[in-house]
C-alpha cells in the first residue's frame, strides 16, 4: 500500500519487512524495521509520554511482526501504523521518524574553536558576572563560549568564595573528590599537591587519575600580593591537530598508549589509565589527559617505548611553544572556568600571598545544561 501526502513525508508504503518512508527534501528513501518501529512506539500504551521512557515489552514483540496499513493522522504531524494480530495502533512523530533516518549513533555537528595565543589572545571569549547572574540568556552566552572555546572568563565578579561558588552553581552542581567540593586555598601542604605549593606547574590537565577525569575546572584568585604566579593556558585540542597533521605516527602513539596515573598519599591511591590524546568513535577529539608528574611507572615494548617518548617530546614541545600559551594572571574579580577535558593549564612559580578558589564540575552535567539551555 503506497499513500501520497503533503508535507515532509512524500509516501508512506508498509513492505514486507519495513515501513518505507519516501521524504520530500531529496534524501530519499528511509526504511524502519517493524520490530524497531514497534520498540520505539510513541502512543501512552507503549511509552510515558512525561519522561519519554519506553514501556514497551521490548521481548514480548513478535520478532516477525507485520504492518497491514500507515496512514498519516488527522494532525498532519504523525503517522499512525496498524498492525497484524494487534488492536491498537502505533504512532509516531514524523520529527521523530525523520530524526531517525539514517543508521547509527549521532554525530555531533558542533563545530568548535580551536585557538593559538594569537588568535585568542585579543578577542578573549568572557561575560560579565551580572549578565550570568541576571537569567538565562547570560548563563547561555557564558556556557557556549566555554563549549566552543573550552574556556569562558565572568567579569567583574565579587571576590567572595560566597559569589564565585554561586557562579559555578548557575550551570551545575560542584563535584566532591578528595580536595572536597568547592575548595578555597592559600599555599599549605594539605595535600599532597604541588597545586598547593609556590613552584611552577608546567601544563597538565586535572585528574589524569580519576576515571572520570573532571570535565571542567574554575578558578578565581581572590587575593593576591606578590611576584610571579601567571596563570597558562593550552588549548589541548589545537596542539593535538597540530601533530595529526605534523607528525601521524606520534599522533598514533599518543592516541592508541594507555598511560597510567596515580595520586598517592593523603588516604587515598586513585589510578586510571587515558590515552594522552583520547579520540571518539568517529575519530574526533574528545578528552586530553596529560600530567607528567601525575604519571605512574609503566613499561612498553622496546620499540613502542621510543616511540612514546618520542611523541611525549613533541607533545611536550608544542604545549611549551608560546605559540600555543595564552598567559595572564588571574586576579581578584576574573573568574576563569575551563573544559579540563582539552585546556590544559600551568601557573609559574610565585612569591608572596595568593588566595584561589574554585571548583571542579561534571563533563555530563556541563552537558546537560547546555542541552536544556539550547532548547
Ligand atoms: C584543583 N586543586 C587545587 C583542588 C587540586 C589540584 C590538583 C592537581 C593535581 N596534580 C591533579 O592533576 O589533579
Ligand atoms: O595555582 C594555580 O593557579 C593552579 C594550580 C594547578 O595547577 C591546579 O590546581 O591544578
Amino acid at each position: 500500500m503506497t499513500v501520497h501526502f503533503d508535507t515532509l513525508l512524500g509516501t508512506l508504503r508498509t513492505a514486507d519487512k519495513y515501513l518505507e518512508v519516501q521524504w520530500k527534501d531529496g534524501t530519499g528513501v528511509s526504511r524502519y524495521p517493524y520490530l524497531w518501529l514497534r520498540d520505539h512506539c510513541h502512543a501512552a500504551h507503549s511509552m510515558n509520554l512525561e519522561t519519554n521512557q519506553r514501556q514497551v515489552d521490548t521481548f514480548s514483540i513478535p520478532t516477525d511482526l507485520k504492518a497491514k496499513a500507515a496512514i498519516l493522522a488527522e494532525d498532519g504531524q504523525t503517522v499512525s501504523v496498524r498492525w497484524e494480530n494487534e488492536e491498537r495502533d502505533s504512532i509516531y512523530p514524523i520529527s521523530f521518524l525523520k530524526e531517525m533516518a539514517a543508521t547509527g549513533l549521532p554525530k555531533s555537528d558542533d563545530k568548535k574553536s580551536l585557538w593559538t595565543e594569537d588568535e585568542i589572545t585579543d578577542c578573549l571569549p568572557k561575560v560579565s558576572y551580572e549578565e550570568v547572574m541576571a537569567g538565562d540568556e547570560g548563563l547561555k552566552t557564558w556556557v557556549e563560549l566555554i563549549h566552543n572555546y573550552g574556556f569562558g572568563l565572568v567579569e567583574g565578579t565579587p571576590a567572595t568564595p560566597e559569589a564565585t561558588e554561586a557562579l559555578a552553581r548557575r550551570i551545575t552542581y560542584i563535584r566532591e573528590t578528595i580536595f572536597g567540593g568547592f575548595w578555597d586555598f592559600t599555599a599549605n601542604q594539605a595535600f599532597a599537591d604541588s597545586a598547593y605549593s609556590t613552584v611552577e606547574i608546567g601544563p597538565h590537565t586535572d585528574g589524569t587519575y580519576s576515571v572520570d577525569s573532571p570535565g571542567y575546572q574554575m578558578f578565581h584568585c581572590l587575593e593576591f600580593d606578590g611576584t610571579g604566579g601567571e596563570s597558562v593556558f593550552v588549548d589541548g585540542f589545537r596542539v593535538a591537530e597540530e601533530i595529526r597533521a605534523l607528525d601521524p605516527k606520534a599522533f598514533e602513539t599518543l592516541t592508541s598508549v594507555h598511560v597510567p596515573a596515580q595520586y598517592l598519599g593523603d588516604g587515598v591511591h586513585l589510578r586510571a589509565e587515558h590515552p594522552i590524546i583520547g579520540l571518539d568513535r568517529d575519530g574526533e577529539l574528545k578528552q586530553i589527559a596529560y600530567n607528567n608528574y601525575d604519571r605512574a611507572p609503566f613499561r612498553l615494548e622496546d620499540e613502542l617505548q621510543e616511540d612514546f617518548y618520542r611523541g611525549l617530546n613533541l607533545f611536550n614541545a608544542l604545549i611549551n611553544d608560546r605559540r600555543f600559551q595564552l598567559r595572564f594572571g588571574l586576579r581578584p574579580g576574573r573568574v576563569v572556568l575551563f573544559d579540563n577535558w582539552r585546556v590544559m593549564h600551568a601557573r609559574d612559580a610565585y612569591q608572596g600571598h595568593r588566595r584561589l578558589c574554585g571548583a571542579y564540575l561534571n563533563k555530563e552535567d556541563f552537558l546537560s545544561k547546555l542541552r536544556v539551555l539550547r532548547k
